[in-house]
């Protein structure tokens, strides 16, 4: 039996970034650079102004109520503009390019128009003025976004900017998944005494595509060693991670740790002080690695969030693979006895979190409204209300 921190740690040790691919920018989101992208374009790529007014030339302001003659417009998406000398005043809008010759623009709020003359009620005028500047984001040659950068919304329309249409990403593993256990029917199957509809299949392929993870390779063995050895050796031909849900204790229908060696999986570690999820299996073969989740949902879940997510995250090249964690007061007072830590479904409502009703390995229900997980060591174990929490948000 291992402890928590001892897990995480093997866990990470044994995760490595997969191979790189190229990628449409569409298709981007959620990997993670590994390379850096270096601007082909400055942005902007022009002078650009950022208000609707007039442009000017700020020397000729010399008074608030200054007169200027208007001569011209640019509008955005105008590619040629019309020169200015000093006393005149161009029409101009957000966007559009600003003159060679004009130094700032006057927001029209700050102007009156009589006929064709333009009364500036704005003095001083600083130079540059609402007007951005070539390369003021950006500039030709430098380093837009570091190898290493997470993709978000952000990052796509900024690369889009600069005219990027694809980009050099680390893959994301493919997953093969095992459900075991005689118990198991599929949903529109009828129930019968015995038998229970699965869930782990569509809970952990939610959270797998949640993360953008949807080449999933799907199996199921009945409680046998030959079929559970069968469905693990097709799993590992194409799969980089395999996880397995359920036969992992100690019954003497728990195929799954026998399974595992027998495929030359080797075990990092099986078992880990906590509750729930503590027959959690982790192994690895060259570089492909291998979780066997405790067959309970909310025990599978956890091991989920806990382990499974950060190894896939490190697979992916990014640099945060935990959930992320912060300390809240928790709103009731919770106690337990034993000798494992605890992981509970949780609620994060304003600046509180609250431990759920219903935190027995099998139940889902609290699950199904949590926010978050609070870790509780067992240092821990006795908690007044308003006392700091370490609570881990779940991913939404
Ligand atoms: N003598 C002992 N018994 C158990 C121990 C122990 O230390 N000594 N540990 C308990 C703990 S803790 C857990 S967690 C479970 C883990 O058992 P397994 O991983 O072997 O899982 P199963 O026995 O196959 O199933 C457990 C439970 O979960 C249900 N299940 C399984 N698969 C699914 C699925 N895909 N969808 C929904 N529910 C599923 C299954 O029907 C069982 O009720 O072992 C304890 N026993
Ligand atoms: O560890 Mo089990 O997951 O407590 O029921």
């Amino acid at each position: 039996m291992v402890t928590v921190n001892e897990a995480k740690q093997k866990v990470i040790a044994n995760s490595k970034v997969l191979s790189i691919e190229t990628r449409g920018l569409a298709d981007a989101l959620g990997y993670v650079l590994a390379e850096d992208v270096i601007a082909t374009i400055s942005l902007p790529s022009f002078r650009q102004s950022s208000m609707d007014g007039y442009a000017i030339i700020h020397t000729d302001i010399v008074k608030n109520g200054t007169i200027l003659k208007l001569t011209g417009e640019s509008k955005a998406g105008q590619t040629e503009v019309s020169e200015m000398i000093s006393g005149n005043a161009i029409r101009i809008f957000t966007g559009a390019r600003v003159p060679a010759e004009a130094t700032a623009v006057i927001m029209q709020e700050h102007t009156s128009l009589v006929e064709n003359e333009i009364v500036i009620n704005e003095f001083p005028v600083s130079a540059g003025k609402n007007v951005r500047e070539i390369g003021r984001q950006i500039s030709e040659g430098a380093v837009a976004l570091t190898q290493g950068t997470y993709l978000s919304p952000g990052s796509i329309g900024f690369l889009q900017g600069m005219n990027v249409n694809q980009v050099t990403v680390f893959r994301k593993p493919r997953i093969g998944l095992l459900l075991t256990g005689d118990e198991l029917l599929k949903v529109g199957e009828p129930l019968v005494a015995g038998k229970i509809y699965e869930s782990n299949s569509a809970m952990l392929i939610a959270a797998l595509s949640q993360e953008g993870i949807f080449d999933i390779e799907l199996k199921y063995a009945d409680d046998d060693l030959d079929s559970t050895i069968q469905a693990f050796k097709e799993l590992t031909e194409n799969n980089d991670v395999i996880l397995a849900s359920g036969g992992i204790s100690v019954g003497d229908y728990d195929f799954v740790g026998v399974a595992l060696q027998v495929i030359g999986a080797e075990q990092v570690f099986y078992k880990v002080r906590q509750k729930p999820g503590k027959p959690l299996m982790f192994g690895k073969r060259e570089e492909k690695l291998f979780f066997a989740l405790p067959g309970n949902p909310a025990s599978s879940l956890v091991c989920y969030y806990e382990y499974v997510l950060p190894a896939i995250r490190i697979m992916t090249g990014r640099k945060d693979p935990f959930l992320r964690s912060l300390k809240l007061p928790s709103k009731y007072a919770y106690s337990f006895d034993g000798e494992r830590d605890e992981f509970l479904k949780a609620l994060v409502e304003g600046d509180e979190v609250m431990p759920l009703d219903g935190q027995e390995s099998f139940a889902l229900r609290s699950f199904a409204v949590a926010n978050a997980i609070i870790y509780l060591p067992v240092s821990q174990s006795k908690v007044e209300s308003g006392e700091l929490v370490e609570v881990h948000l779940l991913p939404f």
